[in-house]
């Protein structure tokens, strides 16, 4: 009974095979692939993997995108099923004014963070941040209560916007540091200290609100290069909407 999650976010299709379609199971196999070439996954890395049994994913990249990806799956006999933010699933509570239009990653990855909660105990609320194209921070409360989340640039949107808007920062990448002394680097630790200063604040609102010690967990492609500013503990979770993937798959 293998399955197959997927993640396609505004950058890169993410994907792993597991054991089984249950919390807990074993990663097979996993990649990731620049939404310019996923039209080559079934002849690529999807070539060679055991057939999944069934899948679930989640897909922001669009209409287009996502039917270009149900194109390669067609190599396999399999229902693609793409994830829709509902109420209320997994323990949490869709506390958004129109829950499906919250975005189908950060719902997958609420669910994976909820069931880190429950494993920590669960009575603790949860900060979910995820690094990827846009960075978004999320509050969870302890009773699984999605109270709402920030939508923010993520690095790339951010250094594009102010090479557009600007004559005279074109430079290459530089390195996250607390008193920059060139472009490079003032560019990046802006972007980084940016970012990092509203996981902060959401995280001491979120403990002011609740009244408890809240979990923060972070994940996507870039939340390594916030790893050096946050100061509350933290965990990286790479596999944190996977994890919510197969939690809600688990139950259908
Ligand atoms: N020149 C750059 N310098 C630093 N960071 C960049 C640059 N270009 C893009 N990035 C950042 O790298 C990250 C993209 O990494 P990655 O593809 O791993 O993210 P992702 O989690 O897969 O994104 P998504 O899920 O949105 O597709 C984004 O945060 C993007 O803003
Ligand atoms: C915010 C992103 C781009 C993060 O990947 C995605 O979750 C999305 O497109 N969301 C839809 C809008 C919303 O969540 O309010
Ligand atoms: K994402």
């Amino acid at each position: 009974m293998t399955f197959l999650a997927i993640d396609i976010g505004n950058t890169r299709l993410k994907w792993g095979l597991y054991d089984a379609p249950r919390p807990g199971a074993t990663l097979l196999a996993h990649g990731a692939a620049f939404l310019e070439t996923i039209d080559t996954l079934a002849d690529t890395d999807w070539k060679a993997l055991p057939a999944p049994t069934t899948m679930l994913g989640c897909a922001v990249a669009g209409d287009v995108v996502r039917r270009r990806a149900e194109e390669q799956l067609e190599i396999w006999d399999l229902e693609p099923r793409w994830v829709v933010p509902t109420v209320q699933d997994c323990g949490v509570i869709n506390g958004y004014e129109h829950p499906s239009r919250l975005g189908a990653d950060r719902w997958a990855a609420l669910v994976g963070a909820r069931q880190r909660a429950l494993a920590d105990g669960g009575r603790r609320p949860a900060l979910v941040v995820m690094v990827g194209t846009a960075v978004t921070v999320d509050a969870l409360d302890a009773d699984g209560r999605f109270l709402g989340g920030l939508i923010l640039p993520g690095f790339g949107l951010m250094l594009r916007a102010l090479e557009m808007g600007t004559a005279g920062l074109k430079v290459p990448t530089g390195e996250v540091v607390d008193f920059p002394r060139n472009t490079s680097d003032a560019l990046m630790s802006g972007g980084a200290a940016a970012l990092a200063g509203a996981i902060e604040r959401q995280h001491r609102r979120l403990v002011q609100v609740t009244g408890a010690s809240a979990l923060l967990l972070m994940t996507g492609g870039a939340a390594v290069k916030l790893a050096p500013l946050v100061q509350p503990p933290f965990e990286i979770v790479d596999s944190l909407i996977f994890e919510g993937l197969l939690a809600l798959q688990s139950r259908r």
